[in-house]
C-alpha cells in the first residue's frame, strides 16, 4: 500500500529534522511553520510541547493542499520542571548549560501528524545525564555557536555530545525527531511508510 496523502510536508526549518525525515520519505516538501511559540500557563511541560507541535502543524495546514500529510515537531528541555527552550543569547546559553551540569534532565519532543481526516500528537521523553562541566567549559562551548539554535543550549549530535554520560530513551528524539515513534504514528493515521523509503 502506498501513501494516499500527497504531498508529505515537513513543517520545520530545522536541518536536523529534514535529515531525519529523509530516513522515512525520499521525497517531501519543507515548509517552515510560523506559529505562536509562547507557552501556556498552567500546562505541564508535556502539554506545552504537544501544543507547540500542534500549532506548527495547524499553521502549515492552513496554506496546504487538502490531501497533504503534515509533520510538525517541537523539542524542549526540562530540568526540575523548568522548561528550557532555545537560548536568547550567549549568557542565557551559559546559564542553561550550568543548570544541566552534573545532572539528569528530560528532553521532550512532540510530533504532530496531520492528515485531512486526522490529527495525532505524541510526545517522546528521554532522560539525558550530563557530567559536571569544568570551569569555563560552558563559555567555551557557547562561543562555538552550536548551542544557539537548540533547546537547552546543546546538541547531542555535535560537540554537546561530549557532556553526555548517558541517555535513557530515544537519541533521535533528543536530536529533534523521534523517527521510530513517528513511523508508528504514520501507520496509525493510515500512511504506510513501509520499512523502505518511498515517494512522499
Ligand atoms: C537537546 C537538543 C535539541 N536540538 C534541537 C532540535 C530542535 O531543532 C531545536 C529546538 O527547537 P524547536 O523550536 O523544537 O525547533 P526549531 O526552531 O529548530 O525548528 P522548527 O520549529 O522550524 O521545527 O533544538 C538538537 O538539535 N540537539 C539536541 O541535543
Amino acid at each position: 500500500m502506498e501513501s494516499r496523502f500527497q504531498p508529505v510536508i515537513l513543517a520545520s526549518q530545522s536541518p536536523r529534522r529534514k535529515e531525519l525525515l529523509a530516513r522515512i520519505f525520499s521525497d517531501f516538501q519543507v515548509c517552515p511553520a510560523h506559529a505562536d511559540e509562547s507557552l501556556t500557563p498552567g500546562f505541564t511541560p508535556k502539554q506545552n510541547v504537544a501544543c507547540l507541535a500542534q500549532r506548527k502543524a495547524q499553521a502549515v495546514a492552513q496554506h496546504s493542499d487538502c490531501q497533504a500529510l503534515i509533520i510538525a515537531s517541537d523539542t524542549i528541555v526540562v530540568c526540575d520542571d523548568v522548561i528550557l527552550g532555545k537560548p536568547e543569547n550567549e549568557a542565557d546559553a551559559v546559564r542553561m548549560l550550568r543548570a544541566l551540569s552534573g545532572r539528569t534532565h528530560q528532553v521532550m519532543t512532540a510530533v504532530c501528524v496531520k492528515t485531512p481526516e486526522r490529527e495525532l500528537t505524541q510526545v517522546s521523553v528521554t532522560d539525558v545525564t550530563f557530567r559536571t562541566l569544568r570551569d569555563g567549559e560552558a563559555e567555551a562551548y557557547t562561543a562555538t555557536g552550536e548551542p544557539m539554535d537548540k533547546a537547552g543550549a546543546y546538541g547531542i549530535q555535535g560537540m554537546g555530545g561530549l557532556f553526555v554520560t548517558g541517555i535513557d530513551g530515544d537519541y533521535y528524539g533528543v536530536m529533534g525527531l523521534p523517527i521510530c515513534m513517528l513511523h508508528e504514528m504514520l501507520w496509525q493515521v493510515g500512511c504506510d511508510a513501509g520499512t523502505e523509503k518511498q515517494k512522499g
